[in-house]
């Protein structure tokens, strides 16, 4: 696995940070759902156990619907409303059964949810306004993280303007700030980047390189996409079609940003391949193999 380079500087100038002590586990999870007529339940996750244990940019691919964002927002504490998530089995952060959402883990979603009626500002210092942030950061502290996060996402010069006024990626990257800026040791990424085109995408994929070399800390981002699961991922979990288990999983030492000849080289065109035959077969999984490209 590649290990993050601890006193590296980034590429917004900002000396990188030590990473933080960090792990999240599932343990032997189960999800169900009521099916629509109310009668029964659909098996969703079986009996999935999954366990990180530092810093890292993990990503979690699997066919259209086998439960990946199931998955991701259980890490995260997110409960459906009238569903109990689990059904059964243990989220554990650092080692201890964790039930709602953690103090040291934020989501970022497709859907960036930035608010209309603030500036960009302020929709990243959104966060130090609740209570929790409110009582566990000072406010000339948090009014500086906001600003060296803005510059660190290139949104400086955009600080006064509101989400309307911002593209897409730009918007994204709002977003990520908001995330970021609360320096969480565990950040959980649901498809972020899937409504961008494709070269924004890529800028935003080397963003987010340069903010986790700048500050690592553990994320888990959930993609439908090979190549951005391979130009990201130190460490690559795949999922089977519903129920969801662990199809295959792989490590790649490879350093970021891989390069255009890395990416087109046999064994990770292999990798790819093999990726892609397991997302599209019918069957569940058979097991985790761990290779090291
Ligand atoms: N609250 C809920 N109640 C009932 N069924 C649900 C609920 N949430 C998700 N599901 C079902 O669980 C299955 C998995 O959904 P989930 O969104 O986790 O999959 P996914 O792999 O992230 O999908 P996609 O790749 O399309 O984003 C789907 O069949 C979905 O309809």
């Amino acid at each position: 696995m590649s290990t993050p380079a601890s006193a590296a500087t980034s590429a917004t100038g900002s000396a990188a940070t030590a990473p933080a002590a960090v792990s999240l586990e599932l343990r032997e999870i189960v999800q169900e759902y009521p099916t629509a007529d109310g009668k029964g339940v659909t098996r969703v996750v079986d009996s999935l156990s999954l366990r990180y244990d530092r810093p890292g940019i993990n990503m979690l691919l699997g066919p259209s619907g086998c439960g990946k964002s199931t998955v991701l927002r259980m890490m995260g504490g997110v409960r459906p409303i009238g569903v109990a998530t689990p059904t059964s089995g243990t989220v554990l952060i650092d080692g201890a059964p964790c039930v709602g959402a953690h103090d040291d883990s934020v989501m970022v979603f497709q859907r960036y949810a930035n608010r209309p009626d603030l500036s960009v500002w302020d929709n990243v210092a959104f966060p130090f306004r609740l209570g929790l942030w409110r009582k566990r950061v000072a406010k000339a502290q948090w009014s500086a993280r906001v600003d060296d996060i803005l510059k660190a996402v290139g949104l400086w010069e955009h600080r006064a303007l509101r989400p309307a006024q911002l593209s897409g990626g730009q918007n994204q990257r709002v977003a990520l700030a908001r995330a970021l800026v609360l320096e969480p040791r565990i950040l959980l990424m649901d498809e972020p980047f899937a409504a961008l085109d494709a070269q924004t995408r890529v800028e935003m994929q080397q963003l987010l390189n340069d903010l986790y070399v700048r500050r690592p800390c553990l994320i888990v981002f959930v993609t439908h996409d090979v190549i951005e699961a391979l130009a990201l991922g130190d460490r690559v979990t795949v999922l089977s079609t519903q129920p969801a288990r662990i199809a295959d999983e792989f490590t790649i030492d490879e350093p970021r940003p891989r390069s255009a000849t890395w990416q087109r080289a046999t064994d990770t065109v292999k990798l790819e391949e093999r990726v892609l035959n397991q997302l599209h077969a019918k069957s569940a999984g058979r097991g985790t193999v761990a290779v090291s490209i």
